[in-house]
């Protein structure tokens, strides 16, 4: 994604300030620039945030695996400095996440929800973070929490699947740039919803985007749609 990203920083006519990777000097980078983008590990999370705090400067963050708290921490830093945090930035992903939204809550429980994705062989971390989103959307549009309803594989476990839960299931392989399909499962009929990534330009042109967006923005935790006006 550094690579891609890079190249769309170019196409958006802005200027790279530099990059790093785990043995750089993210202090220095990050006060002589603008604004972060992170697309790393969570293990660096607390770092790059502490870096943007320090500079005064906002941050985007791509990285996916996050857990409860790092999103704590992301709460603490967006007190001080504009942050924006998604599991994906394309387009067409922040539109399917309303999508999905919308199609649960008019739906309802009788309709069961499975999200299925598909990645390149070097992903290290599942269910992917668009995943999660996607799951996030699905639940808040049946006003419960993900944590709750969540089924995150389904190996070992016996019985018949339980009424609202929210199912998950990854696959791993080749090149794939990221494939995710929710699908709403009911009495004699399915509906789908897909979305099929090309290739890595549609995230790092969103990522580039949204920095763009979010530049000039107070502090505070801002989220896609907010920068796609969805
Ligand atoms: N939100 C979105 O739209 C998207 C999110 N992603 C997410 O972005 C993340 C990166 O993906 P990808 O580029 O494929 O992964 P890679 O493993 O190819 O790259 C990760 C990079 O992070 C660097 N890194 C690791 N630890 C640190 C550290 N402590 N400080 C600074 N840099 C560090 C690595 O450096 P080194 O080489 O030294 O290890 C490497 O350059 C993943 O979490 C992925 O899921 C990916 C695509 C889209
Ligand atoms: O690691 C990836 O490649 C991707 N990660 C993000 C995710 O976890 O959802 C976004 C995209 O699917 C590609």
């Amino acid at each position: 994604m550094g690579q891609a990203i890079a190249q769309a920083i170019a196409a958006a006519g802005e200027d790279l300030s530099g990059g790093i990777d785990r043995d750089g000097d993210l202090g220095s980078l990050a006060a002589h620039s603008d604004l972060l983008i992170d697309f790393s590990t969570p293990a660096a999370l607390e770092a790059n945030l502490d870096a943007a705090v320090d500079a005064g400067i906002p941050i985007v963050i791509g990285t996916t695996g996050l857990e409860e708290r790092h999103h704590w921490l992301i709460d603490s830093a967006a007190q001080q400095i504009p942050v924006l945090q998604t599991g994906n930035t394309s387009l067409g992903v922040t539109l399917l996440a309303h999508l999905v939204r919308e199609a649960a809550s008019r739906l309802g429980e009788d309709w069961d929800i499975e999200i299925v994705e598909t990645h390149h062989r070097m992903k290290v971390d599942a269910p992917s973070g668009t995943a999660l989103l996607l799951g996030e959307a699905a639940a808040r549009g049946r006003e419960v929490g993900l944590a709750d309803t969540a089924v995150r594989g389904r190996d070992g476990i016996t019985g018949k699947r339980e009424s609202g839960t929210i199912g998950f299931a990854a696959l791993r392989g080749g090149t794939v740039a990221g494939d995710h399909t929710v699908h709403f499962l009911g009495e004699g009929e399915r509906l789908s919803f897909s979305h099929l990534a090309e290739n890595r330009t549609i995230f790092a042109r969103g990522a580039v985007k949204a920095a763009q967006w979010l530049q000039h923005k107070h502090a505070g935790r801002y989220t896609m749609p907010e920068v796609l006006d969805l």
